[in-house]
């Protein structure tokens, strides 16, 4: 606006100056000349502009020559004198210098009204409103007209998304009303929405796949949002669970995983959720129902596309079939199936461990050999079924007896073995044995009996013996003999001596062999007497063996020796021939009476050689001994580690008619039902039993019972080790036949017997004899 009032103002301003110097330039002739009349006339051209108030042209004397007043403000006059320049006023006012030859004669006096000015302003002003008015009309009109174009399109587009995202329905569609910017909005929008569609389309598609899949899945699968909270669940997982319909907590389901396998599934779990490694496991459940499941587990994080966790997902499987043939397999490979200890191949696998893990703590460790006392004949005896019960039996105190590290197995028919782990000293181990002998003395009732079983047992220690694992083997097998040897029912630590003997049991070996052709063999007879009028009976037939170097070697050394190297059959024949040779000459010259016998010891090998009952007639007929003189006699064990086998061989031998004695009764575990069976005639009460008489009340009462037996089953009785007149007393006492023994007589070379044999006679018949 001010602009505007001040091009206005100049615009007047520059009029009045040209209208002045024009007026001004054409008065200085008629100032010259004094021409009033031509002053005013040319001053009446102001007229051409009313917005001129006033024309003064004054002379050089300061004096008002001419003047001209418009009509309209007659009431003004011109000052008589050139007026003062008054800005303030309210109309405009110039002066114009009049010049003749550049020297000024005179002044022109204008005086503009501003009316004009300000009424052109207001005009402007006017006009201005106006055209604002009609801008603002049109504006709001045009506004008006915008909002149906445009605003009621993006109303009605915000309308439809409202919708879209209420419902979540993606099949509403926006209405295109024009072909322009917004209608190219609605397409995009619409294109979008298609889209989604599509991609909701396939999404629901995908997901029924999935639930389809997993409610048909054989595997269990679960999902766990990011706040481990379990999500879904198929039915087989609920199934694997025993779940109904619940959806379980995580910890929950997590209180259902075997308490053994819990910590493993934590560690794996966090491993999982923080470090986002996968989770591949083996464990066991605990359903509801107290069914025990194996599982496999696997599971692993899942994340978006922007790697966004969106939670876990997992698969189980019941593998508890595949885990009970897993175990069965392994406790095929690995178990003893009768006894469910570990076997040989296991045991041999925690011994390797085992001493390498002695090697590393600076430990020691016992390995310990266990041999059962007279398993054969319990089970030939009682029949396999029995046998196996006893194993079991045996298995099971000796695993009782033992700490949980320890390892025991069966690596044998009646072979245990035991791994001592962390062992202070050889006193622990001792005191362990101790325990293994007193848990198996206490009898084991089998099919109505009460059996008395005993081990032998062989101990090694790692690293003091060995730490090579076969070495240690050998050891313990070694040191279980010796504990055989000792007489069964011990223990014993292996030592090197051990070893020596064993290479001196070697050397024996050898020079067995050398022993028959080198005549180094000879017998000595022990006379058994009549218990009622102490007359010689028959006598033992005892081998000897003449060393050159190491002197005489009493059977109890070389014979066990000889039996395991089958050379006892060579060295039996021999004896059951010289025997009869030498005995034939008592029995001819009448020295030994014919209802004598002579008794030779057969060995459990030449007892089962085929060749033996042939072999007792080749000699019978050379030696031309009447068969009833002589007598075999066969140890209760060697007839009760076969007894059918035994039986059918003694047939045989009877029919030979030899006589058999059963040797060393009551330390064979035989039973009556088997020793009815036998065709026994004669039977030798042990002298284990005849030893501690009187002072063994248990043994006179066994010994009593054995001779009582033996009498009602038409057997008779001998009674070994007679050595003491008590012992003598009680026997004759109790009925018994006859006695062999130290009392009576020594074992005897032929010559010694010939002259005992006629002392005795004479002292007998002279009433001079005494014991
Ligand atoms: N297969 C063969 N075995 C044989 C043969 N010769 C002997 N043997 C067996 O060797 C074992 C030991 O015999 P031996 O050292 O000869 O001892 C016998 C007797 O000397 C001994 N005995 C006899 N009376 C007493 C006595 O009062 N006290 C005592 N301490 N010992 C005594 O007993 C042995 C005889 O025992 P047994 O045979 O059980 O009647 C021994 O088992 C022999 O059998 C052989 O040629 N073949």
């Amino acid at each position: 606006m001010s602009l505007e009032y001040y091009l206005s103002r100049q615009d007047t301003e520059k009029k009045l100056t040209v209208l002045g110097e024009v007026i001004a330039d054409r008065a200085t002739a008629a100032l010259t000349f004094g021409d009033t009349a031509l002053l005013e006339t040319n001053l009446s051209t102001l007229k051409a502009d009313t917005s001129i108030l006033r024309g003064c042209i004054y002379g050089e004397d300061q004096k008002l020559a001419a003047s001209y007043i418009a009509v309209d403000h007659l009431k003004d006059t011109c000052p008589d004198n050139v007026p003062r320049l008054n800005r303030n006023t309210y109309n405009f006012s110039q002066y114009f210098t009049i010049s003749r030859d550049k020297t000024p004669i005179g002044t022109l006096f204008i005086e503009s009204s501003r009316k004009d000015l300000l009424q052109r302003f207001n005009q402007f002003l006017i006009f201005s409103g106006i055209i604002i008015l009609a801008a603002v009309v049109l504006a709001l009109f045009l506004a008006n007209q915008l909002k149906d174009v445009i605003a009621r399109p993006m109303r009605d587009l915000s309308n439809t998304l409202r919708q879209i995202v209420n419902d979540k329905d993606y099949s509403i569609r926006a209405v295109k009303e024009n072909n322009d910017e917004l209608g190219d909005l609605v397409d995009l929008f619409n294109g979008m929405l298609i889209t989604i569609e599509d991609e909701n389309v396939s999404l629901k598609a995908s997901e029924e796949r999935f639930r389809k899949l997993t409610a048909l899945s054989p595997v269990g699968i679960f999902q766990v949002d990011p706040k481990q909270k379990l999500q879904y669940v198929n039915q087989r997982w609920r199934d694997i669970h025993g779940l109904t319909n619940e959806l379980p907590d995580l910890q929950d389901w997590f209180e259902m995983i075997n308490p053994k396998d819990i910590v493993m599934v934590q560690e794996s779990w966090n491993r999982m959720v923080f470090d986002q490694e996968s989770i591949a496991l083996e464990i066991r459940l605990v359903r509801r129902d107290n069914a025990h499941t194996w599982i496999h587990l696997l599971a692993s994080a899942l994340h978006d596309r922007d790697g966004e966790l969106l939670g876990y997902l997992g698969a189980i499987s019941d593998i508890s079939e595949l885990k009970a043939a897993q175990i069965q397999m392994e406790n095929l490979a690995f178990y003893d199936p009768l006894t469910g200890l570990a076997n040989r191949r296991l045991f041999k696998n925690r011994l390797e461990k085992a001493v390498k893990s002695v090697l590393r703590s600076g430990k020691s460790m016992a390995l310990m050999f266990l041999d059962m006392d007279q398993f054969k004949r319990i089970n030939d005896t009682l029949g396999h079924d029995a046998g196996d019960i006893l194993l079991k039996a045996v298995a099971t105190r000796l695993n009782n007896t033992v700490r949980e590290n320890d390892t025991v197995s069966r690596i044998g028919g009646d072979e245990f073995t035991i791994l001592l782990t962390d062992v202070q000293q050889s006193q622990d181990v001792l005191v362990v044995a101790e325990k293994i002998l007193k848990a198996l003395s206490r009898p084991i009732r089998i099919k109505g009996q009460d059996i008395v079983t005993s081990v032998s047992i062989g101990i090694t220690m790692t690293p003091e013996d060995s730490t090579d694992v076969n070495t240690l083997m050998k050891n313990a097998d070694l040191a279980m003999y010796w504990a055989k040897e000792m007489g069964r029912n011990n223990f014993q630590f292996f030592s090197e001596d051990m070893n020596h003997s064993i290479l001196e049991h070697l050397a024996l070996e050898k020079e067995l062999k050398e022993a028959i052709q080198r005549n180094q063999f000879t017998l000595v007879f022990q006379p058994k007497v009549s218990l009622f009028d102490y007359s010689t009976t028959g006598v033992e037939t005892l081998i000897r063996w003449e060393h050159p170097e190491k002197g005489l070697i009493t059977p109890d050394h070389f014979i066990p020796v000889a039996e395991e190297t089958g050379q006892i059959i060579d060295i039996g024949n021999w004896v059951l021939e010289q025997a009869c040779r030498q005995i034939s000459s008592l029995l001819r010259e009448g020295i030994l009476p014919p209802t004598a016998k002579v008794a030779v010891n057969l060995s459990a090998k030449q007892f089962t050689d085929p060749n033996l009952v042939q072999h007792i007639r080749t000699v019978l007929e050379i030696t031309k001994i009447p068969p009833q003189c002589l007598e075999l006699e066969i140890t209760e064990s060697t007839l009760m580690e076969d007894v059918e086998t035994a039986i059918a061989i003694m047939q045989e031998i009877k029919s030979t008619g030899v006589a058999i004695a059963i040797d060393d009764f009551g330390t064979g575990y035989s039973s009556l039902s088997y020793i009815k069976r036998f065709p026994i005639d004669v039977l030798k009460v042990d002298r284990s039993f005849v030893m501690d008489i009187p002072d063994d009340k248990n043994d006179m009462a066994i010994t009593a019972a054995v001779i009582a037996m033996a009498h009602k089953l038409s057997m008779n009785v001998v009674a070994e080790g007679v050595e003491t007149r008590e012992q003598l007393q009680f026997l004759r006492q109790n009925n018994c036949d006859e006695g062999q023994g130290y009392l009576f007589s020594r074992p005897l070379s032929l010559g010694q017997l010939h002259r005992f044999l006629i002392e005795n006679k004479a002292r007998r018949e002279n009433g001079t004899y005494h014991i």
